[in-house]
């Protein structure tokens, strides 16, 4: 993974650690940043290194489907929508590396780059959806000119990112409609720009909700152990200028207990058939206690996040994660040597614990999820 922005081709828009990419999707987020990028030559990602967030704003230029997946393995992207984008964009590369190859090895190229970016993380269905559109094109087209094929791919994967984008916005214009027209709304674990094409699915909401004129304010769990919600989700709403005050994950229970939420809106990885949700570890227990307290839980995901496929919860792979990211915090160990953590990434919240599911296909109860396939 190259870790600086110089190439052959000398300095690159990208050469400056602030400077935003240029995609049209990126225009259309409004936003000044972007998980993730195409090169207008389709030669190269950038991902917003977002383990340095928020104190280093800085681009990882890479080359090759191998080292997308390493920076969604190693969570340089993260964020379902973000890294099923990144994968689109990753198969771009590949592609593009295997222009002078016949039908048959374009297609074993595109395969075995499509089998190293789905293996980089389980949970978020959006990663294995963008790598199946990625080689239902390879197989339409592989009898193509490989320059012809490379730009259909880099095309596929502008037009995700730009579709995520848009997705984005529908959901949070329709989930405005549910949010208090003023008070505090809870939100777990960074569901923002940082995590999809732009704009975020539980952001989008809470960002169109605030456009649309109500005064509600964000309360973000910080969300060990990666700390989505106070690095990304705290530094997404400042840009923004929106009133957002960080909570220790232990913290919610209280605050609801006094009255001082009003809503929970938080994103998701993976939506099974019955309307479980998989999202980031502790959303279930904040669903457990907003449903304690009458407080409504929301979900915002794009169509991308719904799985038909797998029934229900106890069939969504948890990802498990290294129990050094439990155990080191900032580089500095919280425990001691030789005690080891338990790190599941994510947990499933059942359907009865949530009251909608907003996306760009419409509101939906979720045992009713299934409806909006259309
Ligand atoms: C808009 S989907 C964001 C979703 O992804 C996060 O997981 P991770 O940061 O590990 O990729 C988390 O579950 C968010 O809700």
């Amino acid at each position: 993974m190259n870790q600086d922005h110089r190439d052959a081709r000398g300095p690159h828009p990208m050469s400056s650690t602030v400077s935003p990419p240029w995609s049209p999707a990126l225009a259309l987020s409004g936003a000044s940043y972007s998980a993730a990028e195409l090169s207008p030559e389709g030669d190269q990602v950038f991902l917003l290194e977002q383990r340095e967030l928020p104190g280093v704003e800085r681009y990882v230029t890479l080359g090759t489907a191998a080292e997308v997946a390493e920076g969604i393995r190693a969570m340089v992207v993260r964020g379902a929508p973000a890294i099923g984008i990144a994968a689109a964009y990753g198969m771009a590369l590949a592609a593009r590396a295997a222009q002078t190859e016949d039908a048959e090895g374009y297609l074993a190229a595109m395969r075995q780059a499509g089998a190293i970016l789905d293996a980089a993380r389980p949970t978020a269905v959006n990663l294995s959806w963008a790598v199946r559109r990625a080689l239902a094109l390879a197989a339409s087209h592989a009898h193509q000119g490989g320059a012809e094929r490379a730009e259909a791919m880099a095309a596929l994967g502008r037009a995700i990112h730009r579709d995520d984008v848009e997705a984005c916005r529908a959901m949070g214009r329709l989930g405005a409609a549910h949010m208090p027209d003023e008070g505090a709304v809870l939100t777990h674990c960074n569901a923002g720009a940082l995590a999809t094409g732009g704009y975020g699915t539980a952001l989008g909401v809470i960002r169109a909700a605030i456009e649309a004129g109500k005064r509600i304010r964000v309360l973000a769990d910080e969300t060990r152990p990666y700390l989505q919600g106070a690095r990304l989700t705290a530094w997404e709403l400042q840009k923004d200028g929106v009133n957002v005050e960080v909570l220790a994950d232990s913290m919610a229970g209280w605050l609801m207990q006094r009255g001082e939420i009003k809503a929970v809106v938080v994103g998701a990885d993976r939506i099974a058939r019955n309307g479980d949700v998989a999202n980031k570890i502790g959303t279930y227990a904040v669903a457990c206690l907003a449903k304690h307290h009458g407080i409504p839980f929301y979900v915002a995901a794009p169509w991308s996040t719904v799985d038909l496929a797998t029934p229900d919860g106890s069939a969504i792979p948890i990802e498990e994660r290294s129990s050094e990211e439990v155990a080191v915090i900032g580089g500095k160990r919280m425990m001691p040597e030789g005690v080891r953590a338990r790190h599941p990434a994510f947990d499933v919240t059942p359907a009865a614990l949530v009251t909608a599911i907003f996306t760009e296909r419409g509101a939906a109860a979720p045992g009713e999820i299934a409806r909006l396939a259309g």
